[in-house]
């Protein structure tokens, strides 16, 4: 087992990465606040994995909530089914919630531990890959809005996270690669050799590799915790982290968080964001080529769906939460592991990157 540690002062938190790692009560047991504990998954990874959980805690209140599964749940009426449970149940300031599933149960449980009783605790148990290097760590929990992407929420960090590794074994392809999607993010915004041992690897990724997505997840929460612990509450640096998620949330919101996935929806973000940068003169076109490349070799799409047109985008992404004052900020490369966020772009080249991924689109 690898340990990691985000570095917050009072708020510093493990990161276990490894195998079995589910089973071992010891890693779980230091962080409960209390005897009451609420553990949060939903219909797909309960049958898989809820049992091993609560084995692990039999001295404790163990209560459990199944969710339905899907993106399009993450909303504010399924927030609201966790909160009856915790009152329902008589818990208290000190039980702790368990986020038992991939990023939508991680954001959910995240936000319900933010909002009850205004703050209790929670611990991150991630099970897809996507939700192993990104979304357990770093404290940004959300529900979803019809009119924005993740438009409810608050940060409010985790007492701890255990990335099981042997889940990924159950996970479907198409999930992996969304996950890859975020470990490409990293490699593109501060680390140029790790996207080269990427692509060097992809191959054994897409295969299940334990050892290359063992070394992918440590690689990637290195980079997140480091974000992180500099920048918590994204006034800076950590928006690098959205490089691509203005317009792949632009792009989940028009499909009203169905049929894609955030990972897709961020790929193809990803590129249209090189595309911008390459148009600004920034990069050359041959680093756009080689992303797309990247991407393709790892199943992930790199146009948007056809519903989107050019106005559709403009719309979300001025809903942006790094937007100020009407005006867009986008995550733009300076180079392959080199990015800045920055309003200072000129419109006409966003419009011609618009222009060319809609003409280009694929069929939802
Ligand atoms: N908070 C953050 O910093 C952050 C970062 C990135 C993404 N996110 C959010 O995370 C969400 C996407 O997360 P995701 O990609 O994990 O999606 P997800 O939570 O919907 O999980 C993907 C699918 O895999 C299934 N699954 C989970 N673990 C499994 C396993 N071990 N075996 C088999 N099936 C399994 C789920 O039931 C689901 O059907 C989005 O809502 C996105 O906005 C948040
Ligand atoms: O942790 C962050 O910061 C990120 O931006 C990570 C993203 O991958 C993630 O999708 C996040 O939820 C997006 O945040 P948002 O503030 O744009 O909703
Ligand atoms: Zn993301």
């Amino acid at each position: 087992m690898k340990t990691l540690q985000v570095e917050l002062a009072e708020r510093s938190y493990p990161i276990h990465i490894g195998s079995g790692l589910l089973r071992q009560a010891e890693l779980l047991m230091p962080h409960l606040a209390g005897r009451q504990v609420l553990v949060v998954s939903n219909e797909t990874v309960a049958p898989l994995y809820l049992d091993a959980v609560t084995a692990a805690l039999t001295d404790y209140q163990v209560e459990t909530l199944v969710l339905p599964d899907g993106e399009s749940t993450k909303n504010l009426q399924t927030l609201e089914k966790i909160l009856s449970v915790l009152l329902e149940q008589g818990f208290g300031r000190n039980c702790t919630l368990i986020a038992l599933g991939g990023g939508v149960i991680g954001d959910m449980t995240g936000f319900a531990a933010a909002c009850y009783q205004r703050g209790v605790a929670y611990i991150q148990i991630p099970t897809t890959l996507l939700a192993q290097v990104d979304s357990s760590v770093g404290g940004k929990t959300a529900v979803n809005h019809a009119l924005g992407k993740n438009m409810i929420g608050a940060f409010h960090q985790p007492r701890a996270v255990i990335a099981d590794t042997d889940v990924l074994g159950t996970l479907p392809d198409r999930e992996l690669a969304a996950g890859l999607a975020e470990v490409i993010k990293y490699g593109l915004i501060r680390d140029a050799g790790f996207y080269t041992w990427l692509e060097q690897n992809m191959t054994a990724l897409r295969n299940h590799d334990t050892a290359a997505l063992t070394h992918a997840i440590e690689q990637s929460c290195r980079h997140k915790a480091a974000v992180v612990a500099a920048d918590e509450r994204e006034s800076g640096q950590r928006a690098l982290l959205n490089l691509g998620h203005t317009f792949g949330h632009a792009i989940e919101t028009g499909l009203n968080y169905h049929d894609w996935l955030h990972g897709e929806a961020v790929a193809t973000g990803m590129l249209m964001a090189a595309d911008l940068s390459a148009r600004l003169g920034w990069i050359e076109p041959g680093v756009v080529e080689r992303i797309a490349q990247l991407l393709t070799a790892t199943g992930l799409p790199v146009q948007p769906p056809a519903i989107m047109t050019p106005e559709l985008f403009r719309r979300h992404m001025a809903v942006d939460k790094k937007a100020r004052d009407g005006q867009v900020y986008l995550i733009l490369l300076e180079a392959l592991g080199a990015a800045v966020v920055t309003g200072d772009y000129a419109d006409d080249a966003l419009a011609a990157t618009l222009e060319h991924f809609c003409r280009t689109a694929q069929p939802a």
